[in-house]
């Protein structure tokens, strides 16, 4: 090859980091796709490498300690401040439902920064199937549902309401069923609410904040903020039967719609906010807001 030419290509190849590292401070959306690649490339890593430490144990809720410590570094990664209110009413003797509101696949890492110990989430059933995820999931005890077959997936419930009694274990539910990036609440759906019932455990509602601060795919922004967590009292189930449960969704979910509302109206920037790892985060200086909450301070 020609001398000269094979120069060039080299420092083609120079530039090319230089010329990312460039796009990446300047071009927001740039930005948004790396850090979300990021976020997933780190799932799978960790996902692959724990997964055999893991496996050593065999399929266990004591694996969702790996599973936390292995997500509690993202938010030092990402810039995200966690606050978390009310934390004390996690503190419960026996096992609980904890519902949570499901915006987007960032509420991992809400999710982590709370969750009790003997706590395994339902989730859908096609993260089975992500390889070393699915894996990691299913060694960490978490329950999966076919969303699609609804006599398995009460099936699955019934099961989980009885080990939940016999082995003092929480479950975490998304009764939204789905991420819902929207401003207010889907309906929910009753599993949740059937499964307390059945176990005759109490329901911890859980409200994070919204997103929209720092973290918006529609508009492809990604920058560093702070998220609100707040746990609700609990909600007894005692007594009750199958035919309350509507009621008890819905009382559920007003509580946690009225929240939801208020945490979107306070300003979740601070001054103090912590520094992204990952390169620049917001322009802390300037003086148009994003997203549209209010900025009335407390
Ligand atoms: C080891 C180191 C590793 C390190 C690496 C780290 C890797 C980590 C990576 C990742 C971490 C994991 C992350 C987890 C997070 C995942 C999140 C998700 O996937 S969220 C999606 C799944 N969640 C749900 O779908 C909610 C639960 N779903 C439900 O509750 C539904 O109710 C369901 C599926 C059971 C049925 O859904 P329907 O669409 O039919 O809707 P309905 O309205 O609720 O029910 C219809 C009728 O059925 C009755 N029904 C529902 N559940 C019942 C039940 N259990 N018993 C009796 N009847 C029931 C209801 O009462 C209703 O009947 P009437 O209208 O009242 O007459
Ligand atoms: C083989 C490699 C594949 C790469 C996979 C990347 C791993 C990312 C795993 C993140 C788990 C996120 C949990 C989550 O948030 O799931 C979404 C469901 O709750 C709701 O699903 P949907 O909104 O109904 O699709």
């Amino acid at each position: 090859m020609d001398p000269l030419l094979l120069l060039l290509l080299l420092h083609g190849l120079l530039l090319l980091p230089l010329a990312a590292l460039l796009l990446y401070r300047h071009s927001p959306p740039f930005q948004f796709l790396c850090k979300v690649a990021f976020f997933n490339c780190w799932i799978v890593a960790l996902a692959t490498l724990l997964s055999p430490v893991a496996a050593l144990r065999g399929r266990s809720v004591e694996n969702m300690r790996l599973l936390r410590a292995a997500l509690l570094p993202l938010k030092h990664l990402y810039g995200i401040r966690m606050r978390v209110r009310d934390s004390e009413l996690l503190r419960l003797p026996g096992p609980f439902v904890i519902v949570c509101n499901h915006q987007a696949s960032l509420d991992l890492m809400g999710m982590v920064e709370v969750i009790p110990e003997r706590c395994v989430p339902i989730a859908k059933r096609e993260l089975l199937y992500l390889g070393t995820v699915g894996w990691a999931c299913w060694l960490s005890g978490i329950i999966f549902i076919d969303r699609c077959r609804r006599d398995a997936a009460i099936e699955v419930i019934a099961r989980t309401a009885s080990a939940m009694r016999q082995e003092n274990l929480s479950v975490w539910v998304f009764p939204e069923g789905t991420r819902n990036p929207g401003k207010s609440m889907l309906p929910f759906k009753r599993g949740a609410f059937h499964l307390a019932v059945q176990a005759q455990v109490p329901i911890v509602p859980i409200v994070i904040s919204p997103y929209w601060d720092f973290f918006s795919p529609e508009e492809k922004r990604f920058t560093s903020g702070t998220c609100t967590i707040r746990v609700l009292p609990r909600v007894e189930t005692l007594g009750l039967s199958p035919k309350d449960v509507p009621k008890l969704t819905e009382s559920v979910r007003q509580a946690m719609a009225e929240a939801l509302a208020e945490m979107s109206m306070s300003d979740h920037r601070d001054q103090d906010m912590e520094q992204p790892l990952l390169g620049p985060g917001e322009d802390r200086g300037s003086p148009q807001g994003q997203g549209d909450t209010a900025r009335s301070r407390k």
